[in-house]
């Protein structure tokens, strides 16, 4: 399809960012090096929307992430939460915020009940209300027999879902998960969908980056498509996919298909 008919964000927003949107992006850059990971990127979350942020391995996804949740310090550019600034006021923005970072490390020589109620009580909760909090997620996320293990101990899916748990803990408005589903079984991910999508009908906003486009396709109702760097289309998931799925629109978008006959040497006979 012409680059013409590609759905982005309105690229008049210059450097003001939208005080209604739940997350407003602004002219966001980050390098690395010579490696320029995030290029001016400017995107609107709306509040009480379920965003989807796909694109291929190295796009600038988490560091776009990293960035958008005062983990990474941008270049430039700047980054508000329902309107507060997350760099220049992290301690109004924060709390507002709820994070899964791709590959954290989390105090693994905690229990996971004790992990989860110590991020509460970082957040501000009394104790009571971080403990009563702590047991309603580990039995939402099925982690209620495994409270008392040592989160090194716990698988990866485990480790996924007890960090998801200290990102919900306080409440936050918006909750920005990268790859939450990664390594995580599919009765745990029906789960997770089904309170994420509670979160947003309850009035939360949840971006989520992932790879799985018909996971992003069947929960999000907007999805921002990262590629290079910068933000190649943005808007409702049925703009940005046209008359296709969202996996046709996004190779058409992105492009890159490998070829494998410089692998003949790989067949077995
Ligand atoms: N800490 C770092 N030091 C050096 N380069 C980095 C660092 N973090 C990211 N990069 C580079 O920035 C670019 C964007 O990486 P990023 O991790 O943001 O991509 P991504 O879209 O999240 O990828 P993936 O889907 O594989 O997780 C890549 O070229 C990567 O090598």
């Amino acid at each position: 399809m012409p680059a013409r008919d590609v759905v982005t964000e309105p690229d008049d927003h210059a450097a003001v960012p939208d005080p209604s949107a739940a997350l407003s992006l602004r002219g966001l850059t980050r390098s690395f090096g010579s490696t320029l990971a995030v290029a001016q990127v400017s995107l609107d979350v709306p509040a009480g929307s379920f965003y989807g942020v796909v694109g291929p391995n190295g796009a600038g996804k988490t560091t776009m992430l990293s960035m958008a949740t005062g983990l990474l310090r941008p270049d430039r550019g700047t980054v508000t939460v329902h309107g507060v600034d997350v760099w220049s006021d992290p301690r109004r923005a924060k709390p507002q915020i709820g994070v899964l970072p791709d590959g954290m490390r989390l105090f693994d020589r905690l229990t996971g009940a004790q992990l989860i109620a110590y991020a509460g009580e970082l957040r501000g909760l009394d104790r009571a209300t971080a403990r009563s909090r702590t047991d309603d997620l580990l039995g939402a996320l099925g982690l209620a027999e495994a409270a008392d293990q040592l989160v090194v101990d716990y698988s990866a899916g485990m480790t996924k879902k007890v960090a998801l748990a200290s990102a919900l803990v306080h409440a936050p408005r918006v909750l920005v998960l990268d790859e939450p589903f990664e390594s995580v079984d599919p009765v745990s991910a029906a789960g997770i969908r089904g309170l994420l999508t509670r979160f947003v009908e309850t009035g939360g906003t949840v971006v989520v980056s992932s790879h799985v486009m018909d996971l992003v396709e069947r929960m999000c109702d907007h999805v921002a498509v990262v590629a290079r760097g910068v933000v190649v289309a943005a808007g409702t998931i049925d703009a940005v996919r046209g008359e296709g799925s969202l996996e046709e629109r996004f190779v058409d978008l992105v492009g890159g298909a490998t070829t494998t006959e410089d692998l003949a040497w790989l067949q077995s006979s």
